[in-house]
């Protein structure tokens, strides 16, 4: 039997941003705050010896070097962040972890408080 095997590890964030392409006067383009969560997903086959895709301590300590990027930070002043929005934080994170940690498939990044949520996958994937 073969299957299909993605382990996942959380980092949490928090940081101020605005959204300076909407209109003038627009609440959005105020300076603001949110709680993030993400999680990173890895697949791959587990290796025959050690029996994992990935050690979480590793995927961890990759991620723990995101987070400490991300938090408690004004995400408009770090470079690819702009206009940070869901979609383009968890763009910018997905890349970032996909040059560090081999086999990251899929970037989920939450706003828990506010029950949204938005998944980056590579196109064709
Ligand atoms: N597709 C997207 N839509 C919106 C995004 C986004 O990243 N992607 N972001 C925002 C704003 O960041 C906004 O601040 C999000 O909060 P909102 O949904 O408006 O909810 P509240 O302002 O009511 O949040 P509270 O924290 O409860 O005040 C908007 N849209
Ligand atoms: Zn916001």
């Amino acid at each position: 039997m073969a299957y299909d095997i993605e382990i996942t590890k959380e980092f949490r964030f928090d940081a101020a941003h605005c959204l300076p392409n909407m209109p003038d006067g627009h609440m959005y383009r105020r300076l603001h705050g949110h709680s993030f969560r993400v999680e990173v997903s890895l697949d791959g086959a587990p290796d025959p010896k050690l029996g994992w895709i990935a050690d979480f301590s590793e995927v961890d300590r990759v991620l723990a070097g995101l987070a400490a990027e991300l938090d408690h930070t004004t995400l408009n002043e770090i470079p690819g962040l702009e206009n940070p929005t869901l979609e383009v934080i968890g763009t910018w994170i997905f890349e970032r972890a996909a040059e560090r940690l081999s086999g990251v498939v899929r970037v989920t990044i939450h706003r828990d408080s506010i029950g949204e949520r938005c998944t980056i996958r590579r196109r064709g994937a």
